[in-house]
């Protein structure tokens, strides 16, 4: 017989929170599975670190539920078995590094031994530095080693790699992944995409408080691929815009730009509508380009007139 599919580690259902008239997160599903690294992206503002506090318990939800294992993570007891690293962390700059893993190793049941958390954590050589005697980026990686120092089932990792150098950045995703394999499941909120792409089984992509678009790395590329096509034409944004394969239709410098993900039936539309088409350009998305379209709101009637300078 089948085991049943395993529930969710955490999940967000219809969830809330509002901040006077913001409102952070705004009816937002979202769930955490076994062993799974989940990524977290969003421009500034779209509500990840919200997402995050609600998952963590630091912050209440006005709307929806939230579940962490199953229970509420306002209660201490179900915390215990998540690491959280948060953007921001003020620790004692006066505690050596083996000191702060120590002392925060001691909170758990059962943590990795301290050597082990700093080697994971690339702080062996670091060990006997006091915490304020380290750069910014070496901080970051105590706090990632208290993160993980409690042998967490999940650990939340907000904006874990901003400030690192490149070689740092790649040695944590080795870790990251390595965490991985361990089963550990591991939910970060980035601004990289190439972070994301590198790391994540799954990213959930929130702009304004709510989930713009889910899936895996490559079905979110499929999703968002596309082309821009540009060209001086007599026809109104507005007749383009009513294609079919048109997404989006600007007006730029006397010209009309098109996004779409079929550029050759677009062209092919085009020319026969406008046989007097001149100076055409077709031009791949990049992906950046590309997510973010997908985290602007869709434009009402899909025809964006503001011109570009
Ligand atoms: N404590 C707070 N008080 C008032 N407004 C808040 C508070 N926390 C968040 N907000 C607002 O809620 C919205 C979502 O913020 P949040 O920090 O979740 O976004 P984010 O996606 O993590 O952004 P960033 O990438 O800049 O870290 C923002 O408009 C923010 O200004």
């Amino acid at each position: 017989m089948n085991e049943p599919a395993p529930g969710p580690l955490a999940a967000l259902r219809g969830a809330g929170k509002r901040y006077g008239a913001v409102h952070a997160l705004d009816g937002v599903d979202l769930e955490v599975r076994p062993g799974e690294v989940l990524a977290v992206l969003g421009p500034n503002g779209a509500g990840k670190s919200t997402a995050l506090g609600l998952l963590t318990g630091r912050v209440g939800a006005d709307a929806g539920r939230v579940s962490l294992f199953g229970g509420d993570p306002r209660q201490p007891e179900i915390r215990r078995h998540i690491g959280v690293m948060l953007q921001e962390a003020r620790l004692p700059d006066a505690l050596r590094v083996h000191e702060h893993v120590a002392l925060h190793s001691s909170y758990y049941g059962a943590p990795r031994p301290v050597a082990e958390s700093l080697e994971l954590a690339g702080l062996t050589a670091l060990a006997r530095r006091p915490y304020g005697a380290l750069s910014g980026g070496e901080q970051r990686r105590v706090q990632f080693a208290l993160a993980l120092c409690g042998r967490p089932a999940l650990m939340f990792v907000d904006e874990p790699t901003t400030g690192l150098d490149v070689e740092a950045r790649r040695n944590f995703w080795q870790v990251i992944r390595r965490l991985r394999d361990e089963g550990v499941a591991i939910v970060l909120t980035t601004h990289y995409l190439e972070e994301a792409d590198a790391l994540a089984d799954r990213i959930v992509l929130l702009a304004g408080g709510r989930v713009r678009a889910e899936g895996s790395p490559e079905q979110l590329k499929r999703q968002a691929a596309g082309s821009c096509v540009t060209a001086r034409s007599h026809l109104s944004p507005e007749v383009i815009a009513a294609w079919p394969e048109a997404a989006a239709v600007q007006r730029m410098e006397g010209r009309l730009q098109v996004r779409t993900a079929q550029p050759e039936q677009l062209l092919r539309r085009w020319l026969a509508a406008d046989p007097s088409l001149a100076g055409l350009q077709v031009q791949a998305l990049s992906l950046e380009d590309a997510f973010l379209d997908l985290t602007r709101a869709p434009a009402a009637a899909g025809v964006r007139q503001e011109a570009i300078a």
